[in-house]
């Protein structure tokens, strides 16, 4: 039943944020596995996700005026698994086959279970998503979050909440898997820059659990 060859064993790198001493309480840990899937099948993936997702187009209000988001986002996952981001509930699309999937091989891979997904389609390099952290109180204390990234590579930016010198830039290529756990989104924010040059379309899924 296994449609798209997903790597596994590879290795994993392990991004060390940077803890400071002082704070022996945090536990931040960013794991990086770059093939998770390997190119053809994350082009089969990507083609499959752009047409099978029902991409929509969200708008938000700033400071009174109504403003889209600059991306097209899903959220697909159990029933019961609701969610409150940038200001909306926004109630699960039932699991379709390729992303039901794809999480159980990132759960197997991860050792965590996800009852959701939250899809960003970045049609260009204009699309982007700004600084924050997967923080709401929905996700729990310490959320594990699975980042799957298909299509064209885009810049990374984590920094730390409070210590301006800890700052890291990654490039999510292509069928890599990014893994956040332990305290990061409690000590760091994270975000996807514009990059106006870029033509190309990317697909993100991350993968995480709602507490219900
Ligand atoms: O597109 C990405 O790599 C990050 C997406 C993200 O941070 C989010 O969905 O919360
Ligand atoms: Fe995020």
């Amino acid at each position: 039943m296994q449609q798209f060859g997903l790597g596994f064993g590879q290795e994993i790198e392990t991004l060390a944020l940077g803890a400071h001493q002082s704070d022996e309480q945090s536990n931040d840990a960013v794991q990086f596995q770059p093939n998770f899937i390997e190119d053809d099948d994350a082009i089969a993936v990507f083609k499959a996700l752009s047409q099978q997702i029902e991409w929509r187009q969200e708008s938000l209000w700033i400071a009174g005026k109504e403003r889209q988001v600059p991306r097209l986002v899903a959220w697909y996952g159990d029933t019961e698994a609701e969610y409150r981001y940038s200001g909306k509930l926004h109630t699960p699309i039932p699991w379709i086959r390729p992303l039901a999937m794809l999480k159980e091989r990132i759960e197997a891979e991860v050792g965590s279970d996800f009852n959701s997904v939250l899809c960003n389609l970045y049609r260009d390099g204009k699309d982007s998503m700004g600084w924050h952290a997967d923080d709401e109180k929905e996700l729990g204390k310490d959320p594990v979050i699975a980042s799957l990234s298909l299509g064209q590579e885009r810049s990374f930016h984590l920094k730390h909440k409070t210590v301006p010198k800890l700052k890291h830039k990654m490039t999510l290529t292509s069928g890599s898997l990014l893994v956040m756990k332990g305290t990061t989104q409690q000590n760091w924010l994270h975000q996807v820059p514009k990059e106006t040059h870029i033509t190309q379309p990317r697909i993100n899924l991350t993968f995480r659990k709602i507490m219900t």
